[in-house]
């Protein structure tokens, strides 16, 4: 592992913001953070970072602890929510800052600011003021500063959050062709599934200063292990086991034997509608998407969830039979009455 953070525990007076975290983020490997407000992500960017300290645990780069060393001094490259650009210095006075405190000749940081700005698809703006951009130009802006000096690990935090859903989306995409190109190891906080699901090559799920799960995206929308994650991922039908054996009783035989409360989650893609005449459930409602189909579907246990994709011949009001696949429900544990370990 490139970067281990080891039970990191943090608290502020009597809260415990991050409890015995423990991460890793592998060479060139994008990560993301992910989970709701206040479930201490920032916490975790900021004492990588060297911003805050660790009131127990340790964070290594490469098997050297960070403990001692101080935030100037780890070679990490971060952008932030807000655009914290120096209002008063050009792009390329930003961009290069970074290069030009530690002694860099000026006719080296002049070529790496160009070529950075390339990079990020701004080649006009280098004589600008950051007052003179867009908000995703300042973001990109951003990005090159921090990966200017060929950072060891780049943090980034909600750097897509302040901006609108299209402009979110291509600065998205820019994101992941940098870091892919550069194979700079990073890690992001978000709390934007979609954004995770599209980023990460890793997905850590925090939620009450824990980790509630890690893995691929495709790990954590398909084989979610708790209950707050199956929705916190996405859309999913929770079924109770009793519920299942009214619907789907083929399912009950993937049932593990494990202790705790268990669900049932089907994702709304999984549940196959059929027309018919003395079917089980009644399409109740129909949203069109564009690209699918999101139907509500009353059904002896309550609404279900049902997405369709390309022509599928339900009508409001029509009764349908419904069917999932064995291998298309994965059983989670009930989490929503577990103790939260991190609260005060
Ligand atoms: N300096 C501080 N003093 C006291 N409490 C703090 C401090 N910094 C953070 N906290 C608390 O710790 C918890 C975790 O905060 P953190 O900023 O890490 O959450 P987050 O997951 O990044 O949330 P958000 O997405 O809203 O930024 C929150 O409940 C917050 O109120």
């Amino acid at each position: 592992m490139y970067l281990t953070v080891r039970d990191a525990t943090k608290t502020y007076g009597q809260f415990t913001a991050l409890d015995r975290v423990s991460i890793g983020i592998e060479k060139g490997e994008f990560v993301c953070l992910l989970g709701p407000s206040g479930c201490g992500k920032t916490t975790l960017l900021r004492l990588i970072a060297g911003l805050a300290e660790l009131d127990g645990g340790e964070i290594t780069l490469e098997g050297a602890n960070l403990s001692e060393l101080p935030a100037r001094k780890r070679g990490f490259g971060i952008v932030f929510q807000s655009y914290s650009l120096f209002p008063n210095m050009t792009v390329a006075e930003n961009i290069g800052y970074g290069l030009k405190i530690r002694g860099t000749a000026r006719g080296d940081i002049a070529a790496r600011v160009a070529e950075l700005l390339e990079l990020v698809k701004l080649p006009q703006v280098a004589q600008k003021l950051p007052g003179q951009l867009s908000g995703g130009q300042q973001q990109r802006i951003a990005l090159a500063r921090a990966i200017a000096v060929n950072p060891r690990v780049l943090l980034l935090d909600e750097p897509l959050s302040a901006l609108d859903a299209k402009v979110r989306a291509e600065l998205r995409d820019e994101i992941r062709h940098v870091q892919r190109s550069l194979g700079i190891p990073t890690l992001m906080v978000t709390h934007d599934q979609e954004e995770a699901l599209a980023l990460a090559d890793k997905i850590i799920c925090m939620n009450h200063g824990i980790v509630v799960q890690a893995g691929t995206p495709e790990d954590l929308y398909h084989r979610p292990a708790t209950r707050f994650v199956a929705e916190f991922m996405g859309i999913s039908n929770l079924l109770r086991p009793e519920e299942v054996s009214v619907l789907f009783p083929d399912l009950l035989a993937s049932r593990p034997a494990a202790k705790g409360a268990q669900l049932a989650c089907i994702r709304p893609e999984q549940i196959d509608l059929t027309p018919a005449e003395d079917g089980a459930a009644r399409v109740r409602n129909i949203s069109f998407l564009g690209n699918l189909r999101r139907l509500e579907v009353e059904s002896p246990i309550g609404l279900l969830t049902v997405e369709t994709h390309g022509s599928n011949p339900c009508r409001t009001g029509q009764r349908v039979a419904l069917s999932v696949a064995p291998d298309a429900c994965t059983w989670v544990l009930d989490d929503a009455s577990a103790p939260k370990a991190a609260q005060a």
